[in-house]
């Protein structure tokens, strides 16, 4: 049997997170290559907000696939368009890192110790509208580049603090620069923040079957609840909407979903936050109701306010494949070249970073309590 071509992007994250795949596929005996994909998204500086929203990171590697130069692509979860792409099927979700943002501050501080007027990098509507809903007087700038780049803003002080997923940092052996792994009732991480999706063709059912081994059944139905958030929402992958499902008991030994959402205007002005609890067989009507939910409430209007970043999102989506070959250039590689990062612990069970309300409430408005955080 011929060797798996896995595709990946070339940043260091990607590269890692494609290793591990890589790897716990060789651990089940399969041969796997890795095939390079340049996208946009690494070439292009620009604020991602106006070269297409996170889905340039997945537009490229998903075209590959589909022209069959690669069998499997790894994403991050979150850059993945929540509307699925027909004839590509996300076949294997493995068990999530920790989901939650992670605070890179000077001097060790935490957000609630960092004065009024600091200022914090990122260049993600989500997280400039938690930070400004927090109400804490932070100077918010924007922030793009590798991981390596960003976290030298604040060594080289530059910026008093950035934002970054704990997942990512984690991943790239990067996690002592961590000052705080910030508490879901101050920033709720992006649908699908710390998951890793492994997208085969639709028709390849060989490679469903392979992948499928790397599912895990709980990632899948927490990681389906947020995106259904969005998709019920309309809105795109670089909106400022966060979501946050975590699968818990009920008091009768049953598996609940518990998920909360938020959405804010990024300058402030606005936000809501919505929690809801149900069966965990019905993971995406539970992110839908809780959409409908903040939408009664106005989401809808905060979120355009926001910008609108689906129309942004649909374009990318609409690639053609001339876009493509312009794109992106394949690179194929051997397996050998890619070095494990020996720091890196196999994914483990995800934190459960304070769940929302107990079991037997089933939907709990938070927006009072949270706003005195
Ligand atoms: N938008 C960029 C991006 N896409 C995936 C990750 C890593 C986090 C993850 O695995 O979800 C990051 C970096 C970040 O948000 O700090």
């Amino acid at each position: 049997m011929s060797a798996l071509r896995l595709g990946t992007r070339r940043s260091h994250l990607a590269m890692t997170q494609s290793g591990h795949v890589a790897d716990a596929l060789r651990a089940l005996g399969h041969e796997v290559e890795l095939v390079e994909i340049v996208t946009e998204g690494d070439t292009n500086r620009a604020p991602l907000t106006q070269i297409g929203g996170t889905g340039v990171f997945a537009a490229a590697l998903r075209e590959a696939l589909l022209q069959g130069e690669v069998d499997l692509a790894v994403h991050s979860l979150k850059d993945l368009p929540a509307a699925g792409h027909p004839g590509l099927t996300v076949a294997g979700i493995p068990r999530r890192e920790d989901p939650r943002d992670a605070l890179v501050a000077r001097d060790g501080l935490t957000l609630g110790e960092l004065p009024p007027g600091s200022s914090i990098g990122t260049g993600s509507p989500r997280r400039v509208a938690a930070l400004n809903a927090l109400g804490l007087g932070f100077e918010v700038r924007p922030l793009r580049g590798n991981v390596d780049s960003r976290l030298a803003r604040v060594s080289d002080g530059e910026l008093d603090a950035i934002i970054l997923a704990c997942s990512g940092l984690r991943r790239i052996g990067r996690q002592d620069r961590i000052t705080e792994a910030i508490d879901p009732l101050q920033m709720l991480s992006a649908p699908g923040q710390g998951a890793l999706a492994i997208e085969v063709r639709a028709d390849d059912r060989r490679m469903i079957d392979i992948v499928g081994a790397l599912d895990d059944a709980d990632t899948r139905a927490a990681v389906t609840a947020e995106r259904a958030v969005l998709l019920g929402l309309k809105a795109g992958c670089s909106a400022p909407v966060g979501a946050l499902a975590e699968v818990v008991e009920d008091v009768d030994g049953s598996l609940e979903i518990s998920l909360r959402a938020f959405v804010g205007a990024p300058d402030g002005s606005d936000d809501l936050r919505r929690s809801i609890t149900g069966p965990f067989d019905k993971a995406e009507q539970l992110g839908l109701d809780l959409a409908h939910m903040l939408l009664e409430d106005g989401a809808d209007r905060i979120i355009a306010d926001a910008g609108g970043d689906d129309a942004v999102a649909g374009s990318v989506r609409a690639g053609t494949g001339e876009e493509h070959r312009q794109k992106t250039q394949a690179q194929h590689h051997g397996a050998h070249e890619i070095v494990a990062d020996a720091s890196e612990p196999p994914p483990g069970r995800p934190t459960n970073a304070g769940s929302a309300g107990g079991p037997e409430v089933r939907t709990t408005n938070t927006d009072a309590m949270e706003r005195d955080k």
